[in-house]
């Protein structure tokens, strides 16, 4: 039987629907735009176990309005079941440069990090992560305003009050990550980005914490969200798709190649950099995973099957999840979409995905290749590289950034953040508690 072959859905485990339903009561808070953080079907993670908290949003009602009648008359059904391929093998990298850089001189930075990532690995020992990352000093960064909100943290442009250099500051609440058991992930998340030099992959420069907060000082990628942009022009035509689907397989590609699972590819974390090239950003539900893992995590449009029936985990459920999101490039909306999460699941197990007429056959081909439930014939990046769909492209130059984006965001100066939503002025919450200091050593040591 090929892969995703067309048998009855299997039923998604009821320990699934508990937990996530128990989960959903949980955090139900919608951002100040009315998007609700993350994919507006935030997971969280929570005890260990990362499930997916469902709550039916503005994104898939957009979504499936943006799929007039007489598009969907054109789609075609296609069982997944064909692109049979070998497994295949990461090949070892190559030395990683690691640098230490000045945490607040190393914003602009961004020609250092464009070494070409398939000939480097990552120091995973955490002596030379934590040469990494600086801790800076909170004071000595100027807070402007919210750029971002996510389901664990508050995203701000931000200066470096002497240098005036621009950053996305990322602020999480100690308590509620705390409460949230979200300890490991948050620590997680600085231990990994701190190690990561792309220049597809937003920089971390520098961490540190107050006795209510932890920030995480970023790059700024000033072109904003590729969702807003994908919501603006509602589907890309297929170079644009092409051009940014291969800048985030290079992406991927390096953070496999150093045994990184990112497990959270979705439109809102792909930001646009001032020049227009990808940036990825939030690594909250990244691990380092040699084999498999078994916690659940992602968004209920991007989960994977072996996610959802918890077989265990590892590199291909992000190029299943790249898959998903080539399509939703091409087409506007994710190939298994719905109001109700639950049939969302049943439609990702059962493998049937309506092409367009208007996708061309080699990203057709690519797509289903990628959206293949066998993990041992999907698609890498060892086949998706030399894919008919990219043949007329150069990765080197494209890893090197000569060649020129399909859209370049209208920035007028550094601190510019126009291509973002606009968030109401934050005023302090005087409900938030400070943290005990003995748990913040036992917590956030690293910080
Ligand atoms: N480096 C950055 N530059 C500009 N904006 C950023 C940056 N990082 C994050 N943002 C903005 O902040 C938003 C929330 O950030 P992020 O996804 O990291 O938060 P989170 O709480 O981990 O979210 P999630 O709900 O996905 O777990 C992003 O969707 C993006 O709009």
């Amino acid at each position: 039987m090929g892969c995703g072959a067309s048998s009855p859905p299997p039923k998604v485990p009821d320990s699934f629907t508990q937990s996530q339903q128990a989960e959903d009561q949980q955090t139900n808070a919608a951002g100040p735009t009315g998007r609700t953080a993350g994919l507006g079907t935030s997971p969280v993670r929570q005890g260990g176990l990362e499930t997916p908290v469902v709550k039916p949003v503005e994104r898939i009602s957009m979504l499936n309005a943006n799929l007039d009648d007489e598009k969907k008359d054109t789609f075609a059904a296609v069982d997944l079941d064909d692109s049979s391929k070998g497994l295949k093998t990461n090949p070892d990298p190559g030395e990683n440069q690691e640098t230490t850089g000045n945490v607040m001189d190393s914003a602009n930075d961004q020609r250092d990090l464009s070494t070409n990532p398939t000939d480097q690995k990552i120091q995973m020992t955490p002596t030379v992560e934590r040469e990494n990352v600086t801790r800076f000093n909170i004071s000595d960064v100027h807070f402007d305003k919210v750029i971002g909100e996510g389901s664990f943290g508050t995203v701000y442009l931000s200066r470096n009050k002497e240098s005036g250099t621009h950053y996305a500051l990322k602020r999480l609440e100690m308590g509620h990550v705390i409460r949230l058991k979200q300890v490991d992930h948050v620590n997680n998340e600085r231990r990994i980005w701190a190690s990561l030099r792309h220049p597809f992959i937003c920089r971390l420069f520098g961490t540190s914490r107050d006795d209510r907060y932890l920030y995480l000082l970023l790059e700024l990628a000033q072109g904003g969200e590729m969702f807003s942009m994908l919501r603006r022009e509602r589907k890309f035509c297929d170079e644009t798709a092409k051009f940014y689907a291969a800048e985030i397989a290079l992406a991927l590609d390096y953070l496999h190649r150093n045994d990184i699972v990112y497990r959270g590819l979705k439109p809102e974390d792909i930001l646009i950099s001032k020049g227009g090239h990808v940036k990825l950003t939030d690594f909250g539900y990244a691990k380092v995973v040699l084999h498999r893992t078994y916690t659940i995590c992602g968004s209920p449009e991007y989960m994977a099957p072996e996610l959802l029936l918890n077989k265990g985990h590892g590199k291909p459920v992000d190029w299943w999840t790249f898959g998903v999101l080539v399509y939703e490039m091409l087409v506007g909306q994710p190939p298994f979409c719905d109001e109700d999460p639950m049939l969302i699941y049943q439609k990702i197990l059962a493998g049937k995905v309506y092409f367009p007429k208007f996708i061309s056959s080699d990203a057709k081909n690519l797509i289903k290749g990628l959206l293949c439930a066998d993990v041992k014939k999907r698609m890498s990046s060892s086949d998706i590289f030399p894919h008919p769909w990219f043949k007329n492209l150069d990765w080197e130059s494209l890893m090197a950034q000569t060649i020129p984006p399909p859209h370049v965001p209208r920035i007028a100066h550094d601190g510019d953040v126009s291509c973002f939503d606009t968030y109401p002025e934050s005023s302090p919450d005087s409900s938030i508690s400070t943290v005990q200091q003995s748990d913040v050593e036992a917590c956030f040591v690293d910080f």
